[in-house]
């Protein structure tokens, strides 16, 4: 006999009419609830005002999650807040939405290998201006130069297109307003969906303007950037001449203007924003480790030329990415939607009702990776095959034909910008920066801290 949600395990202190107010966390939403998940157990209910959130957390219901048969994305929570900016742009469209399907058939050569190895010498460039800037200025704003760096990544490989964040003096109009813009953006998406309906309201009617503004700045910056393309001859063959040139093979069309500027944004923003968070924890954990960071220059960097063949080769590294991507999923969860009635841990999920899988807490969870699953390993995923067909949740790019299509670009930026830096500078934390926390704007990333970073070279 399965039973319903209403009887799922709630968090204490529940009150009549508002529920579980007492167990929101508006800042730090989905850390709250991975401390619930260990609380309550592997799939749990919060409940405002009548509307209830199924928040999975554990790892074996999690991967059931995970079977596209009985599942499907749902777009939900701060997902469906961001259609106000990012509109039908791939992470933000509807399934059913044809444009959808049409907009991914384009794109996805963009993603293969051959387009990364096109992509690399962008990557090395973004690397170079990096590695120049802290030669300058050795303590550095961990967050700026992560944001920095990754939007000119996305920018240069993806749009042709230099944001001008590195100090290098060249680069687009109006980029710090827009990162700022999108910032307020993706802070409101995340903090309005934790919002009691009266709270929502008011803060809706206070901040409705800004956001419009925001909106709008965000639009006109990535417009600039299509317009220069087409008054400039060059085809450039990257993700935004694919936008506008390429035909979709089942539908013989071309995407709309529109949808080429949701699209541009979406990217902007998808291919940003995560990839920061990631840099950042990788940065932190390294420079909180010194022979960590020794290890990894040794064994697989040292004297190597940082090209496109030796950086795929870059195993132990990319070990260690994927146990930053376990412990701090940039993407902290996703919604799921039933498709026919479930059984998810004895209770009945009726058809159409989406549940919240908490990466956050499932890629934890000791029932499944063990005693030590909230330790920091490097070498976790060097020695065992800890994907998802292992039989433990491991899902920071998603699942199903949602999962993220910028998975092996962001595997190869990341390990080329760790390999630039680690070659270049022995990393180390400053005064009162010990510890990593994290802040949630749609996605989970480390409050601001700062590193000194020193030149291998000098340092004997
Ligand atoms: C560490 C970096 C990244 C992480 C952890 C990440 C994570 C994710 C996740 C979890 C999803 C699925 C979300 C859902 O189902 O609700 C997703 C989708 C997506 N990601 Fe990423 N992502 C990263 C980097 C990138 C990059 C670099 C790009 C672009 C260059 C990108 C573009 C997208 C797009 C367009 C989608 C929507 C795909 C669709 O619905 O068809 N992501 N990402």
């Amino acid at each position: 006999m399965t039973k319903q949600l209403s009887d799922l395990p709630h968090p204490s202190g529940r009150v009549p009419i508002l529920g579980d107010i007492r167990s929101v966390d508006r800042r730090r939403p989905t850390q709250h609830e991975a401390t619930l998940a260990r609380e309550l157990g592997p799939i749990f209910q919060r409940e405002l005002l009548g509307d209830r959130l199924v928040v999975v957390g554990g790892s074996a219901l999690g991967r059931e999650t995970l079977n596209e048969q009985n599942w499907g994305r749902a777009l939900v929570g701060p997902l469906a807040q961001l259609r106000e900016i990012a509109g039908s742009g791939l992470f933000t469209a509807r399934s059913k939405d044809p444009l959808w399907g049409q907009a991914r058939r384009i794109l996805t050569p963009g993603f293969s290998q051959e387009a990364m190895r096109a992509y690399h010498d962008a990557m090395a460039s973004v690397a170079e201006d990096l590695v120049a800037k802290w030669t300058r200025h050795p303590v550095l704003d961990v967050h700026d130069d992560m944001t920095a760096a990754t939007l000119e990544v996305i920018g240069r490989a993806g749009f042709s297109q230099r944001m001008g964040l590195l100090g290098d003096g060249q680069g687009a109009d109006g980029t710090d307003a827009f990162v700022a813009a999108l910032g307020r953006v993706l802070t409101w998406a995340s903090e309005s969906t934790n919002d009691l309906p009266i709270v929502g309201a008011v803060r809706e009617l206070l901040g409705a303007g800004r956001r419009r503004q925001d909106v709008a700045t965000a639009r006109t910056f990535v417009e600039n950037i299509i317009e220069r393309r087409k008054a400039s001859s060059a085809k450039d063959n990257d993700l935004l001449g694919l936008m506008l040139d390429s035909i979709d093979p089942e539908t013989g069309d071309k995407l709309p203007v529109d949808n080429v500027r949701d699209q541009v944004l979406t990217f902007l923003a998808a291919g940003h924003e995560t990839t920061a968070a990631l840099m950042e924890v990788a940065l932190f954990h390294l420079a909180a480790d010194p022979d960590l960071a020794n290890e990894l220059v040794a064994v697989e960097m040292e004297g190597t030329h940082l090209d496109y063949s030796t950086v795929v080769k870059l195993r132990r590294t990319r070990a260690f990415i994927n146990e930053c991507l376990r412990l701090y999923p940039p993407a902290p969860g996703f919604f799921r939607v039933a498709r026919t009635d479930q059984n998810l841990g004895g209770y009945t999920v009726p058809a159409g009702r989406a549940v919240f899988v908490l990466a956050l807490a499932a890629q934890k969870d000791p029932a499944a990776w063990g005693p030590d699953a909230e330790e920091f390993r490097a070498d976790r995923f060097l020695n065992e095959r800890l994907t998802a067909s292992s039989g433990r949740f491991f899902s920071p790019w998603g699942a199903g034909p949602r999962a993220c299509i910028g998975r092996q670009f962001a595997i190869h930026e990341v390990t080329l910008l760790i390999a630039s830096i680690l070659t270049r500078f022995d990393l180390k934390l400053t005064e009162g920066h010990g510890n990593l926390t994290l802040r949630e704007r749609a996605t989970l990333r480390p409050d601001p801290f700062q590193i000194v970073a020193t030149p291998r070279e000098t340092r004997r």
